[in-house]
């Protein structure tokens, strides 16, 4: 992305979300997004991911430029380019695990790829639920539906929106490590936006985010030194 703008009009005043954010996320890397509530993180990953369009600069999901797209060439772009990973999960609950999982590939008008879907199903670890309803599963468990739904369309990247938010710690941490794993082994771009700097610590590179600006970068931190990053950062606006 190149010096992207996102401007909100809130009745006669301007929110100046992004303010001109300049970065390139690695391919078949591992990215964490932090910063102070209201700091913009939410629409850096929405601006990235096509669910909204910048005010001014460049987005680009592969080698496609997003910014001057209309909204359906943008919505087939998303299910094709783009996977998903909410904190609330987001699965239907009237369908199967399996139905869920493969739910992108039917909108989009695609065949289900048996042998990729039983791989994805696999590499989750959820073999033995497929048949199972969302409601029938635990946190954990549907965090990693709503994972191997994100990857069931071979995504250029997987944007998740603090998929730890609503787990405990345990949990969180498997569903982390899953995430570090599809990376590694599956060579899956993903991008997270977190509060949490023990799951930041997963990623290859944090970015932080202070009042619409790309502040810091911190390449694999411990969580204790992205804590001590944020806790900073924290001090610093306060101060202003
Ligand atoms: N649709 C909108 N209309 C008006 N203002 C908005 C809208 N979305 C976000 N904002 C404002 O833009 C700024 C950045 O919001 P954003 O949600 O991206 O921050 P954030 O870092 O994700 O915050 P949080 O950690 O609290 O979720 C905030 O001041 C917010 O109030």
């Amino acid at each position: 992305m190149n010096a992207v703008t996102k401007t909100y009009r809130r009745g006669a005043h301007e929110v100046h979300a992004l303010r001109g954010v300049t970065v390139g996320l690695p391919r078949g890397g591992f990215t964490a997004v932090m910063g102070p509530s209201g700091s913009g993180k939410s629409t850096f990953l929405h601006c990235a991911a096509g669910l909204d369009t910048p005010t001014s600069g460049t987005v680009h999901l592969g080698d496609v430029e997003l910014s001057r797209m209309g909204e359906t060439r943008l919505t087939e772009l998303r299910r094709e380019k783009a996977g998903f990973v909410f904190q609330a999960f987001n699965l239907i609950p009237s369908l199967s695990v399996a139905d869920n999982i493969t739910l992108p590939l039917r909108l989009a008008g695609g065949r289900t790829d048996r042998a990729w879907l039983d791989e994805v199903v696999r590499r989750v670890g959820l073999g033995d639920r497929v048949a199972h309803r969302p409601s029938q599963l635990s946190g954990g468990q549907q965090q990693r539906v709503a994972l191997a739904r994100a990857l069931v369309t071979r995504p250029e990247v997987v944007f998740a929106d603090e998929p730890t938010g609503a787990l405990d710690g345990t949990t969180a941490a498997e569903v982390l490590g899953l995430l570090r794993q599809v990376v590694d082994a599956m060579g899956q771009t993903v991008v997270m936006v977190t509060h949490d700097p023990v799951a930041a610590a997963y990623a290859d590179q944090v970015l932080f985010l202070a009042e619409g600006v790309i502040v810091d970068t911190v390449r694999s931190g411990t969580s204790d030194a992205i804590a001590r990053r944020m806790s900073a950062l924290g001090r610093s606006m306060a101060a202003v």
